[in-house]
C-alpha cells in the first residue's frame, strides 16, 4: 500500500472546561470543503461538540484521527485577523481559546448540538417492534438517549438493544441559534394616568398585567419580552384598547433614497484638530489623545476623519459606551454616511445581530458603530478606531475574558496600521499618562462647539443649609434655579449616584443596619406598591421593611441615605405640576426603555431628568439649562483607589450636560465635602490641576498607570476552601522565579466577602509588564483553579484589573 496523505483540521471545540484550551485534531473526509473559520460539529469524548476550524494541514500515513462529523458554514464566519485576535486575548488576558472566540462570535452564531435517535432508514424493523409505543415515541419525538435515560432506566436497554439491532440509530441535529428579525413592541394607547390607574386597579388579582401598564406608563412603550409578559396577559389589555403591540425592526435601517444631511462648517478649533489627526492618519499606526471640554463637538471631528478613511478606501469603528448608544448617536452617523453605517449592540435581536455581522464581514459596511463587543467586527481594512468617553469602565468587561476593548482596539490597529483616536472630556489617568511618555499624541479642543463658555459651577455646602434651618433635600439655591429654569421652559437634569429609595435601613436607637442574609452587605430600601421593601442588589433577595429593630426591639428602623427613588418623591411632593423622567437601572432594565426614556426627555415630556451616572454619558439634550448634583458625597468615598477620578470625571461629564446648545447652562453641587480634591477641580474645569495632583498620590503609593494590576478570585460556598485557594495562590506566586517582578498583596476577603453564601477571597498583584510575569501567574492560576474546579468552587484571573474586590 502507498502512504496517502490526508487533510487534518485542527478545531477549537466549544466549552468552558479547562481541558478544551488547545486545538483538537480531526481528519478531513475525502471530498469535504472546509476552510479555516469555518463552524464544524466533531465527535469530542462520546458526544458530539459543535467548534471552529483553526487550520488545515496534510498528514502522511494511516492516522487513527476521528473525522469531522459535519462542516456547518460554506464560507467562514471568522476571519484570519479575528483568529490571530483570538490568540493574543488567550496571552493577555489568560482566557482559554473557547472563551475568546465566544467573546468575539456573536451569540447568534451559537449552535445547539444534539444527537437525536431516529428510525433506521432501510433497515427491516418486525412489525411487533414499530407497533410498541416506545418505538413509535421515538419516531415522532425524535428523543436524545438520555431523555430516554432519564425517564426509564428499562427503556434505555431497549433502545440500546434495538440500536444494536441496526432498527434504531444516532443522527446529528445542528440547531442555530438565529433569531427575529422584527422586534415586537408593547405600545402604551391610553394617557399615562388611566395606565396608573388600571394598574392598580389589577394589582392584586392580575399582577403581570398590572406591572405591564406600569411600565408604559412609565415609558410609552417596550420592546416585549415574552418572558416577562406571556400573551396570556398581553392579550385582555390589547382587547381592553389600553396596549397596542407593533412589529417593527429593533434597529433603524437607512433607507435608500434618504437625503444625507450637510457637513457643518468646522469651529476654528475643529479644524485644525482635523487637520492635525489627518497627518498622523497618514503616517499610518498611531494612538491620539482628543481631549476636548463637554460640547466641544468631538463626534464631528470623529466623523470627517471617518469621510477621509473611507475616501481612502478603509473602513472605521466607532466603539462607544452602551448607554450613548442610543438612536439619536446612530442618526447622527447616519445622516452623513447612510447606509454605510452597521450598528452592534446588545439591544438588537439575534437576527439582527448576525445581519450587521455579516454586513460588515462582506464589506457593505464601512462605518461600524458600537459597544465594547464591537472592537472584535470582522473589518478587512481597518484605518481608523475612535473610541468615544474613553475614560468610562465600561469598556473593560468584568467576566472572562476580562478584556479591556481601549487595549484591543490599539492591538488591532497596530495591526492594521490604523489611527486610534482616544476621545474624552476627562481623559483617564492611564491615556494622558500615554500622552507624557510619548506613545500617544495630545490633540485639544478647549472651547464648546456653541462659542459659550463651559457652565459655571457653584458648590453648595449642604452643612450650611442645615445650621440654617433647611431641612429639605434641595438646597435654597437648587429649589430656586430648578423653578426659575422650568418656568422658563427649560429642562433640568438632577444626579445622584444612587439608585432606590435610600442607600439603606438603620436603627435609630441602635444603629443595627439591616443586612443581607445571604451576602455581606447592607440592604438597600425600595418604594413598592405595598409600601418599602429592602431589597438586595447583588443577590436579588427581598424583604419588608419593618419597623421594628431585629437587634434591639425598638420600633426604630428608618431608612437611611438619599436614593434616586427618594429625589423623585421629593420632587413630586414639592413641585407636583413639574413632569418628571427618572433614569437608573430600575427603570431601563427592561429592554428598550432606556431609549423611550431618552426620546421622551428630548422630546420635552418632561421638565425634570432624576438619574445616575447613566445620564452622564456623551448625552447631548440641547435644552437643559440647570444640572444639580443632590449629593456628591454618595461618590467622594468609595474604596477604591480611582473614586477620586471617578468622581472627577462624573461631577464634570454631568456638569458639562448643562447649556449645550440653545441656552447657557448652570451646575450647582451639593455636598458635605466642599473641599473635597474632586469637586474642587470640577468646579473650576481644572483637568490640569486635577491630573497632576491625582498622578502625584498614584506614583506615591505605586498604582496604575505607575504599575499594572491584576487580580485573582476564589469562590466557594465553603469559607475555607475560598480562603485556602486564595492562600494557596499566593504561596505559589511567592516561590515562583518571577517573585521578584511582582508584589503580592496579603490574601484575604473581597471587598463583598459573601455574596449569595458564596464566599470570595481574592490575591492583588503589583507589577510593571505582564509579559515578565505572565507565566508563573497563568501557571499558578491555572493550578488553583482546576482544584477549585474539581470541588465545586470557581477561580478567576482578572489581569489588567480596573477595580480592586
Ligand atoms: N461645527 C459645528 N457647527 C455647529 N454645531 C456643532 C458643530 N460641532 C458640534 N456642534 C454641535 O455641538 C453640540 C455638541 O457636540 P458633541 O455632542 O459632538 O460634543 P462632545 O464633544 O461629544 O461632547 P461630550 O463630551 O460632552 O459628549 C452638538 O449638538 C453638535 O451638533
Ligand atoms: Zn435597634
Ligand atoms: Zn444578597
Amino acid at each position: 500500500m502507498t502512504a496517502r496523505t490526508i487533510r487534518v483540521a485542527e478545531v477549537v471545540v466549544d466549552g468552558t472546561a479547562l481541558f478544551l484550551d488547545k486545538r483538537f485534531s480531526y481528519a478531513v473526509p475525502p471530498g469535504v470543503d472546509v476552510a479555516p473559520g469555518m463552524r464544524v460539529v466533531v465527535p469530542m469524548r462520546s458526544s458530539m461538540r459543535s467548534g471552529i476550524v483553526w487550520a488545515l494541514r496534510e498528514a502522511s500515513g494511516a492516522t487513527d484521527l476521528r473525522p469531522l462529523a459535519r462542516v456547518v458554514d460554506r464560507a467562514p464566519v471568522l476571519t484570519s485577523d479575528q483568529m490571530r485576535m483570538a490568540e493574543w486575548l488567550c496571552d493577555r488576558y489568560a482566557a482559554t481559546l473557547p472563551e475568546a472566540v465566544s467573546a468575539i462570535l456573536p451569540g447568534a452564531f451559537r449552535l445547539r448540538v444534539r444527537s437525536v435517535l431516529v428510525p433506521a432508514a432501510g433497515a427491516e424493523i418486525p412489525d411487533d417492534v414499530r407497533g410498541l409505543a416506545l418505538f413509535q415515541h421515538i419516531a415522532e419525538a425524535e428523543p436524545a438517549l438520555s431523555d430516554i435515560r432519564a425517564k426509564s432506566r428499562h427503556d434505555e436497554r431497549m433502545v440500546r438493544a434495538w440500536m444494536t439491532a441496526g432498527f434504531l440509530r444516532e443522527e446529528i441535529r445542528v440547531d442555530e441559534a438565529v433569531g427575529e428579525k422584527r422586534q415586537a413592541y408593547l405600545v402604551g394607547s391610553a394617557p399615562a394616568d388611566v395606565l396608573r390607574r388600571e394598574a392598580e386597579a389589577r394589582r392584586r388579582r392580575a399582577r403581570r398585567q398590572s406591572d405591564c401598564l406600569e411600565v408604559l406608563a412609565d415609558v410609552g412603550e417596550v420592546a416585549w419580552d415574552k418572558r416577562l409578559y406571556p400573551p396570556a396577559s398581553v392579550q385582555p389589555l390589547v382587547a381592553a384598547g389600553l396596549v397596542r403591540v407593533e412589529e417593527r425592526r429593533a434597529s433603524h435601517r437607512w433607507a435608500a433614497g434618504e437625503e444625507l444631511e450637510r457637513w457643518p462648517e468646522l469651529t476654528p478649533y475643529q479644524a485644525r484638530a482635523v487637520r492635525d489627526l489627518a497627518e498622523m492618519a497618514d503616517q499610518g499606526h498611531g494612538v491620539a489623545l482628543l481631549h476636548g471640554v463637554t460640547g466641544s463637538g468631538k463626534t464631528e471631528v470623529y466623523m470627517h476623519l471617518i469621510r477621509r478613511a473611507i475616501e481612502d478606501g478603509g473602513q472605521a469603528l466607532v466603539l462607544v459606551p452602551e448607554i450613548a448608544l442610543t438612536p439619536q448617536l446612530v442618526r447622527r452617523f447616519e445622516r452623513r454616511f447612510g447606509g454605510q453605517v452597521a450598528v452592534l449592540h446588545s439591544g438588537l435581536s439575534l437576527g439582527e445581530r448576525r445581519e450587521e455581522w455579516t454586513r460588515v464581514l462582506d464589506g457593505d459596511a464601512s462605518v461600524v458603530i458600537g459597544a465594547r463587543s464591537a472592537v472584535f467586527a470582522p473589518m478587512r481594512a481597518l484605518k481608523l478606531v475612535v473610541i468615544d468617553e474613553e475614560h468610562e469602565p465600561s469598556y473593560k468587561q468584568e467576566d472572562a475574558p476580562h478584556y479591556d476593548a481601549r487595549e484591543v482596539a490599539m492591538w488591532r490597529a497596530k495591526q492594521a496600521g490604523a489611527l486610534v483616536i482616544l476621545g474624552s472630556a476627562t481623559p483617564s489617568l492611564s491615556s494622558m499618562y500615554r500622552v507624557e511618555q510619548g506613545s500617544a499624541k495630545l490633540v485639544s479642543l478647549p472651547v464648546r462647539a456653541n462659542q459659550r463658555p463651559l457652565p459655571p459651577i457653584e458648590i453648595i455646602d449642604m452643612r450650611e443649609e442645615l445650621r440654617t434651618g433647611n431641612r429639605s433635600i434641595f438646597s435654597r439655591r437648587l429649589a430656586a434655579e430648578l423653578e426659575a429654569t422650568v418656568s422658563r421652559d427649560m429642562q433640568a437634569i438632577l444626579f445622584l449616584n444612587r439608585r432606590g429609595f435610600a442607600h439603606a435601613a438603620l436603627c435609630r436607637a441602635c444603629g443595627h443596619s439591616m443586612e443581607c442574609p445571604r451576602c455581606d452587605i447592607h440592604l438597600t430600601v425600595h418604594r413598592s406598591a405595598e409600601g418599602h421593601v429592602l431589597v438586595c442588589h447583588y443577590c436579588g433577595h427581598e424583604e419588608p421593611l419593618a419597623r421594628r429593630c431585629p437587634d434591639c426591639g425598638e420600633e426604630a428602623l428608618m431608612p437611611y441615605g438619599l436614593g434616586t427613588e427618594q429625589v423623585e418623591e421629593h420632587l413630586r411632593r414639592a413641585w407636583p405640576s413639574m413632569r418628571v423622567l427618572r433614569m437608573d437601572l430600575d427603570t431601563t432594565r427592561r429592554k428598550g426603555s432606556l431609549q423611550a426614556i431618552i426620546e421622551r426627555f428630548q422630546a420635552g415630556e418632561a421638565d425634570v431628568l432624576v438619574g445616575t451616572q447613566m445620564i452622564a454619558k456623551g448625552l447631548d439634550f440641547p435644552r437643559v439649562r440647570l444640572v444639580g448634583v443632590v449629593a456628591a458625597d454618595a461618590m467622594l468615598t468609595l474604596p477604591d483607589y480611582r473614586a477620586n477620578e471617578r468622581a472627577f470625571q462624573l461631577l464634570t461629564q454631568v456638569a458639562g450636560r448643562a447649556g449645550r446648545a440653545e441656552t447657557d447652562g448652570i451646575t450647582l453641587i451639593q455636598t458635605y465635602q466642599p473641599g473635597h480634591r474632586a469637586v474642587e477641580a470640577a468646579k473650576q474645569h481644572d483637568y490640569r490641576l486635577f491630573y497632576e495632583r491625582e498622578r502625584e498620590s498614584r506614583a506615591f503609593f505605586r498604582y496604575p498607570p505607575f504599575c499594572e494590576l491584576a487580580v485573582f478570585l476564589a469562590s466557594h460556598s465553603e469559607e475555607r476552601l475560598a480562603r485556602g485557594a486564595a492562600a494557596r495562590f499566593e504561596r505559589e506566586l511567592g516561590r515562583s522565579p518571577s517573585a521578584r517582578s511582582l508584589v503580592v498583596l496579603p490574601a484575604g476577603p473581597s471587598g463583598i466577602r459573601r455574596i449569595d453564601n458564596v464566599y470570595r477571597y481574592q490575591v492583588v498583584m503589583k507589577y510593571a509588564a505582564w509579559q515578565d510575569v505572565k507565566e508563573d501567574v497563568v501557571r499558578a492560576y491555572r493550578l488553583v483553579k482546576e482544584k477549585m474546579n474539581r470541588l465545586g468552587g470557581s477561580a478567576v484571573l482578572d489581569v489588567n484589573a480596573q477595580r480592586i474586590g
